[in-house]
């Protein structure tokens, strides 16, 4: 099998100044709405800017997330996963999980589940969830771990309500109809880390992690600047995929199934892969790509909500989904990866 990767990059992918929408006038919150939903509309993705998470809140994620990954299989894996993917909490070594298993899912295509992400994550939730707690490293192995983790899952859980207000006044609904759906932070927060590898390493058809679109209703992503994050484009026969390309401190919206699905298709969901940097050159098998981080928030909602259409008109025009509930339909495509 041949090396993938984008060939071209996703262009229109302007950044949305979403301290419009936190802090500014009605008239700018409906302008940074406008832009957010517009750019969700065309590419299932939206970058924002100023969107009220200290950089350096950011930027101690990250620090954190590097240390965790450097250190020994043997330090990791006293967080490890536990057996039952559901939900995702702790340290999953390289080639645990295969997204390949679920590659095409709603294409219907037989999925290459024989292929390996070339990733290893660490997965949490709700800090005060006591029937699925965490797993954290050892505090003597890094102190400072638990605390910025929780920490930032609140930031993106405080961020994701206000994306779904901005979205649900888009969709003409009450401004609280998304965010009232996601009041008990089923969402899961992980860390990525891709080891360091060469072209040729992916030349058996292994990517970063395989194409897949998310589970849940809104997956907030940062990335470092290693590159190599695509997105299918749309309105094309054959999949194509442009690399999305963004800072750090920059974050990614990308929509997952659950608006698909309440929407009838009028925001969809982006499949979506990490494979190598844009700029690789895929003909040198020596070409080292490096290793890689990023961060992302999977928005969820809790786990009894319906995720079939929206009951009103304009929700029932496209696709019409079958009503089960955020549980049923996450467990149906999360046994297929682990
Ligand atoms: O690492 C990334 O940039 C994307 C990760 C991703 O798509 C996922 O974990 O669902
Ligand atoms: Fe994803």
């Amino acid at each position: 099998m041949s090396t993938i990767k984008a060939t071209q990059r996703l262009a229109m992918l302007p950044a949305v100044d979403f301290g419009q929408y936190l802090f500014g006038n009605a008239a700018r919150q409906m302008q940074a709405s406008h832009s957010l939903y517009n750019a969700l509309r065309m590419h299932g993705v939206a970058k924002l800017v100023n969107y009220g998470v200290d950089e350096s809140r950011v930027h101690e994620t990250f620090d954190q997330s590097r240390a965790f990954f450097n250190l020994p299989l043997g330090q990791k894996m006293k967080a490890s996963h536990p057996e039952l993917a559901s939900p995702h909490r702790g340290y999953s070594f390289v080639g645990q999980e295969k997204i390949s298993g679920i590659s095409g899912f709603a294409d219907g295509f037989a999925p290459h589940d024989d292929l390996i992400d070339v990733k290893e994550t660490l997965d949490c939730g709700n800090p005060v969830d006591r029937e699925y707690p965490n797993r954290w490293p050892d505090a003597d192995d890094l102190p400072k771990f638990q605390g910025v983790m929780e920490n930032a899952f609140h930031s993106y859980h405080g961020l994701l309500l206000q994306v779904l207000q901005s979205l649900a006044t888009s969709l003409d609904l009450p401004p609280e109809y998304f965010s009232g759906l996601h009041s008990e932070m089923h969402h899961e927060m992980r860390l990525l880390h891709y080891p360091s590898g060469t072209v040729g390493d992916f030349k058996n058809g292994n990517t970063r992690i395989a194409d897949h679109t998310d589970f849940g209703s809104v997956t907030l992503l940062a990335q470092d600047s290693i590159g190599g994050l695509e997105a299918r484009v749309r309105g094309t026969a054959n999949p194509t995929y442009a690399a999305v390309e963004s800072h750090p401190t920059e974050l990614l919206v990308i929509l997952g199934d659950c608006f698909q699905r309440w929407t009838g298709d009028k925001l969809r969901a982006v499949a979506h892969r990490v494979s190598m940097p844009f700029e690789t050159d895929i003909n040198d098998n020596t070409a080292v790509l490096p290793e890689r981080f990023s961060v992302a928030f999977f928005g969820k909602p809790d786990r009894e909500v319906r995720v079939g259409n929206i009951d009103a008109p304009h929700f029932k025009t496209g696709t019409s989904y079958p009503d089960i509930t955020a549980g049923e339909y996450n467990n149906q495509k999360l046994f297929k990866t682990y």
